[in-house]
């Protein structure tokens, strides 16, 4: 069997509440192939962003391995942390897209040169960036600047950035969650197409049982055994 592209074992993070450990990611474990896709479902509070923050190097786990492609993050081995941050950063600019509830925009750049610069980071064509704005239905808005849309137009912008890098790994943080049921659907169909015209694999963070159903595996953090 391939390898997996990305693979997860024994992740545990606990934050703080007050004086007391709350357990949120407890022995977590999962793996993931090209053209492969994972919904990640549980209450609010269940560590679904946590997890994806984990995922592409935001945060860290207490402990545990990651690998994504080639790239091995093991606490039991600890290296200096730039460097670690280094390569998860490397990782972010290349072969990790993330669309997080909080579209991440250079407010001093349009919404073009923002995907623009997205694309060139990642070594990528300009040349389709446009498209990409005009497939989301937000070609009209290519030269406004991000604090000029609504925030579901800057959530479309940051999707537009993330199919313009083209990378192995998509992680979405409840992407359609600020969009209007038409242009969920079509902003979803969108990612699910790319996904499988490329081959890449994708983990979807949503409180949306429609759009988990969709994908090709399902994991419910809310079934995760009670610290
Ligand atoms: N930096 C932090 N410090 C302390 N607690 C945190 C921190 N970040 C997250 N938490 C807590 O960890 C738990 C998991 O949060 P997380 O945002 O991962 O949940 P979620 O499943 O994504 O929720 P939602 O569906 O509401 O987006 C929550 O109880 C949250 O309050």
């Amino acid at each position: 069997m391939a390898e997996p592209l990305l693979a997860a074992r024994g992740l545990n993070k606990q934050f703080r509440s007050g004086n007391q450990p709350v357990s949120v990611l407890s022995d977590l474990a999962l793996q993931l192939g090209r053209g492969e896709s994972l919904a990640l479902t549980g209450r609010s509070g269940s560590g679904k962003s946590t997890l994806l923050n984990i995922l592409c190097g935001l945060e860290q786990p207490d402990s545990g391995r990651i690998r994504v492609l080639d790239e091995i993050f093991d606490s039991g081995k600890p290296a200096g942390s730039s460097q670690v941050e280094a390569r998860w950063a490397q990782l972010r600019r290349q072969q990790v897209g993330v669309v997080f509830q909080e579209a991440n925009l250079m407010p001093a750049l349009s919404l073009l040169d923002n995907v623009r610069l997205r694309a060139r980071l990642a070594g990528r064509s300009e040349d389709p960036c446009r498209d990409w704005l005009e497939r989301l239905g937000i070609g009209e808005l290519a030269g406004r600047y991000p604090d000029q849309v609504s925030g579901g137009q800057r959530q479309r912008a940051a999707l537009a950035m993330v199919f313009a890098m083209n990378p192995a790994l998509i992680l979405a943080d409840e992407p359609t969650g600020s969009l209007d049921r038409h242009t969920a659907e079509a902003v979803t169909r969108q990612l699910f197409e790319l996904q499988a015209r490329h081959c890449c694999a994708l983990i979807l963070a949503t409180h949306d049982a429609e759009l988990a159903t969709r994908c090709t595996h399902h994991l419910d953090l809310g079934h995760q055994p009670e610290a």
